[in-house]
Parts: C-alpha cells; structure tokens; sequence
C-alpha cells in the first residue's frame, strides 16, 4: 500500500475547512488519520469524512507531532500561535490566513506559478497560502509574465461574500430577503448594504489609502513571481455574490503581447480555462462558470486603446476552492510527493 500521512486540518468546522475536508476527500490525498480541529466550543460536533463521523478536536490541547500535514484556516492569530507551535512538533503546516506570507523565510506558493518555492519550507515547517484575489490573478498572468515581461498591473476587483466567510454569506442572504419583503437593513459585518450593493473596502484602510487587501495584491504578487519591479494597483469592490471572485486586469508588458498571443498561450496554462468568444455569453460569470469548480477562467482578452503595450483580461474563479481550499492541498500534494 503507498504511503499514508496523517492530516490535521484547523478551521474544520468553517466554510475553507469544510471545503478543505472536501477536496482531500475528492482528490483522494492519501490521508491515514484525519484530525479535525477548531475552538474549544466546536468540541462536541463531528464532521464526516470518507464516510466516518469523526469528532472535531480543540486545537490548544491537539499534540501536532500526531501529524505530519497541517492545512490550517481559522485566522491569523491563531495561526501565529499554532502553526509555529505545529512546525516545532514537525507537523509541516500550509497556513491559509496572512500571518506569514510577507516573512522572508517562509515560502508563499500558486501551485502553478512557483511550485520550487515548497522547497524553502523546512526553516519552520510553514507553507503560506495566498490571497484569494492574488492567487487567481498570478495563475492566469504567468505565462503572459514569462513570455512579454508584466511592468505593472491595473486591477478592479469583484469579490464575493465567501470571501468574508460564513457569517458575511449569511449577511447577504438575511439582507436579500429582508429587502425582497421591503424591510430595512443594518450592516454589521460588511460596512455597508451589501445585497443588490458593491462596497469598495475589503479589509482595513493603510496609511496610503489603500486597503489592505489591494496591498496584499501587490506585495504578494512581487513576492510569487520573484520580482520587485512589477507595481500593481488595486481596488478591491465587495459585491453581492455568494461564490466566485472577478477580476478586470488591465497588464502593461515589456514587449507588446498580441492578442492572439495571448490567447494561444492561455489555452495551454496550467490551471486555466479559456472562455473568449465575442458575443453574448462568450464569457466567463462567476455563479455560471466557476463556483463549484477548479479552474481559473479567462475571457474579454483584448488589446489596450490606451496603451501600446496594453492589453485587458476579465479573470474569475472559485474563491473558497482555488482561492484558498484548493491551492491548499494542491501544495500538500507536491509537498508529500517531493520533500517527505
Ligand atoms: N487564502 C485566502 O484568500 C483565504 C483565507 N482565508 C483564511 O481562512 C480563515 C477562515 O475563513 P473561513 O473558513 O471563511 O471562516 P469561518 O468563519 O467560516 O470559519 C472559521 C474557522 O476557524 C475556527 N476558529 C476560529 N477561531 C478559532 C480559535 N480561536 N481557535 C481555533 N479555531 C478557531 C472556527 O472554529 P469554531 O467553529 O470552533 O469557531 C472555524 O472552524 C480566514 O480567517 C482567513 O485567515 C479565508 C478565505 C480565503
Ligand atoms: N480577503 C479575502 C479572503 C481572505 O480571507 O483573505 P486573506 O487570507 O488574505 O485574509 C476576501 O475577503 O475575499
């Protein structure tokens, strides 16, 4: 029998956990004991696994050299604690929040675009996974970026509620039917109405006006292709989607892309799916194509008017799976397979 290891997913009880639980299930990862984890007050639940109904465990007591595999998703600071605590017990760790992808020492990996980088992990034992917005985009602009050289990114977001997790899915539909009935609604977990809405902050504002999240897309996006010279500006907009992140990205190259170009090389990328037919449709949507599923979709692909060496993509995928839950084991695998 090949080789078994023993997983411990933290967050298990969340929309990312739940959806990492999934896809170890679909993908078959060879998982020999499973331990789910979550707080001190998810102890008690059970969560069901290749058939079994395997009780959920509090992770301040869990003893993670029990494990060699940690996908972990229940936030930052609690990854600050127990992914550091995990990597010391030799359990290597794929941290989906943000508390390490900006650390040096710590790689940060699109599983399409710098698989190498997993061979810097043994430092402490930690793999970072990145942005959902970020991971998305870098997918389909790498082979774009290997071929004509990317100088700068302009990019508008539309990001979905998941995005937010549970509890922002929930605020969409209460204030959905709320408003269907013609009540009133009151925020509370996203700053402003968010049904039949678009709301420009995701995340907290910096200094520099940006948000955190439009940062995000520009250290992370220098720091996965290696390069410190590529500038990207952001907006990131939160939009009345339950699945699904879109992207309008405008790239200026080094050396003007065709559009033909472009496309020959997007209907061979890794990880994307070409949809780009000029008429009503022709298009990816992200409650049509891509919630649900594994690829990152391409379509409006069409030179600049603006600009020489300008050319515009409309870029969609499944924030939970690709975005987070998926890329995530999708290093786990690489990982098992070429370093332990
Ligand atoms: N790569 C990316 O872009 C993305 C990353 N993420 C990361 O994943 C995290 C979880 O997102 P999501 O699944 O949507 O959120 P949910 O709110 O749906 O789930 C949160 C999970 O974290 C657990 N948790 C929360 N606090 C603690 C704690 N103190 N100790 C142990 N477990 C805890 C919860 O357990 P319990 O039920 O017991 O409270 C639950 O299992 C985010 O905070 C973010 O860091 C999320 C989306 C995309
Ligand atoms: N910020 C993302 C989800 C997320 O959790 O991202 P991060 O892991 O970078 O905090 C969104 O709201 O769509």
């Amino acid at each position: 029998m090949s080789k078994r290891w023993n997983v411990a997913v933290l967050g298990a009880t969340g929309l990312v956990g739940g959806n990492m639980l999934s896809i170890l299930e679909q993908r078959n990862f060879p998982v020999g004991e499973l331990y789910p984890l979550a707080s001190a007050k998810s102890v008690g639940k059970t969560i069901r696994f290749k058939g079994k109904d395997i009780p959920v465990l509090d992770v301040e007591t869990f003893d993670f050299s029990k494990a060699q595999v940690g996908l972990f998703s229940a936030g930052a600071s609690v990854s600050k604690v127990h992914a550091v605590r995990a990597g010391q017990a030799g359990c290597v760790v794929v941290d989906n929040t943000s508390q390490f992808r900006y650390q040096e020492d710590i790689p940060l990996v699109v599983t399409e675009v710098n698989p190498h980088a997993i061979a810097g992990y043994k430092k402490h034992n930690i793999i970072a996974n990145p942005n959902c917005s970020t991971m998305q985009m870098l997918v389909a602009l790498k082979p774009l970026h290997d071929a004509a050289g990317i100088e700068r990114i302009n990019v508008a977001t539309y990001q979905s509620v998941s995005g937010g997790g549970q509890k922002a899915i929930d605020e969409l539909q209460g204030q959905t039917e709320t408003l269907l009935k013609g009540g009133a609604v009151t925020p509370k977990v996203i700053a402003k109405q968010i049904a039949f809405n678009c709301v420009p902050q995701i995340d907290v504002f910096l200094d520099n006006g940006y948000t955190k999240e439009e940062m995000k897309m520009f250290w992370e996006t220098q720091k996965i292709f290696e390069d410190k010279n590529i500038k990207v500006n952001a907006t990131a907009v939160r939009v009345g989607v339950f699945v699904g992140h879109s992207e309008a990205v405008a790239i200026e190259t080094r050396r003007k892309l065709t559009e033909g170009e472009a496309r020959e090389l997007l209907s061979k990328a890794p990880g994307v799916v070409l949809m780009d037919e000029r008429k009503p449709g022709g298009y990816p949507t992200p409650v049509t194509e891509a919630a649900g599923t594994d690829p990152v979709f391409v379509g409006r692909i069409r030179e600049d008017i603006s600009h020489d060496r300008g050319l515009n993509l409309w870029i969609v995928s499944d924030n939970v799976r690709k975005g987070a839950a998926l890329n995530s084991v999708q290093i786990a695998e690489i990982l098992v397979k070429e370093y332990l």
